[in-house]
């Protein structure tokens, strides 16, 4: 069984003159973390966009399991089973934990808003929204308004809600923003947790995060991959330390 889910290769994304992604390969494996950093404006966002269809590549191509989904729409992807979270939280304040995750599980659903839907589908509906509310974490929070949690369970109630479209992949946009220790602590331990079952994508900049959880690590800067293999070997690449990591990772 081949354990590669998604398959980018040599993906290039121009804005007018600006190559943002220039010819950036990656794979992402089932089991595997596999982070990528660089500094401000390298590109990791774009990348991100590229693989979850929220921007059309220049050129390139990308396969999900067996399946080509360049330039395919952003739905058509999540249903064929990529899930992302943003940098900007995008919950519903005014509803619960669980209302949010069951409204996340219910755009997965065949024909979500269908009064006459089978009542099968709602059970299964159901289902995915807990387990994705158990993954999460977030069993013990599930009747508290969203607005109301803190910071990082609002980041994990975004993880959460990504679940519940049961994806295979998962392209996380610094999930650990503005967390503090505990927090980070935590949502360091609920990615460890997601891996076993996802193939994820880590976008972050918080650097004892990414050593702490990383497989495989890709390093860009100006759009293109400087480095790119096992984290300790991606750590001591001379053009790794003199374009971004510096002297305090020696
Ligand atoms: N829609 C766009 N139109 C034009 N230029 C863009 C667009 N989106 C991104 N860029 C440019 O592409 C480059 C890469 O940006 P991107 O946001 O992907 O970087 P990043 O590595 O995610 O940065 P950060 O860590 O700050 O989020 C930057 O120079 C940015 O200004």
């Amino acid at each position: 069984m081949n354990d590669v889910l998604l398959s980018a290769s040599h993906l290039t994304k121009r804005f007018g003159g600006l190559a943002a992604v220039n010819d950036v390969s990656v794979d992402l494996w089932l089991g595997r973390i596999h982070a990528v950093i660089g500094p401000n404006g390298a590109g990791k966002s774009t990348l991100t966009n590229l693989l979850s269809g929220d921007l059309p590549p220049t050129s390139g191509r990308i396969m999900l399991g067996e399946r080509e989904i360049t330039g395919r729409s952003p739905e058509r992807i999540a249903r064929a089973g990529l899930g992302r979270s943003y940098q900007k939280t995008n919950i519903f304040q005014p509803f619960t934990v669980w209302e949010n995750v069951r409204l996340a599980a219910q755009s997965r659903a065949p024909r979500p808003w269908h009064w006459l839907a089978r009542a099968t589908s709602f059970a299964d509906t159901n289902e995915r929204a807990e387990r994705a509310l158990e993954l999460a974490g977030l069993t013990h929070r599930r009747d508290v308004v969203a607005g109301v949690t803190a910071h990082g369970e609002q980041r994990q109630l975004e993880i959460a809600m990504t679940l519940a479209t049961s994806p295979r992949v998962l392209l996380l946009d610094e999930p650990l923003a503005g967390m503090g220790t505990v927090e980070a602590e935590s949502m360091v331990a609920l990615l460890q947790r997601l891996k076993a079952e996802h193939a994820i994508m880590l976008v972050e900049h918080d650097m004892d995060a990414v050593f702490a959880l990383a497989d495989r690590l890709t390093v860009m800067v100006n759009g293109q991959v400087i480095s790119s293999g096992e984290p300790a070997q991606v750590r001591s690449d001379p053009n790794v330390q003199a374009a971004y990591l510096g002297e305090e990772t020696a």
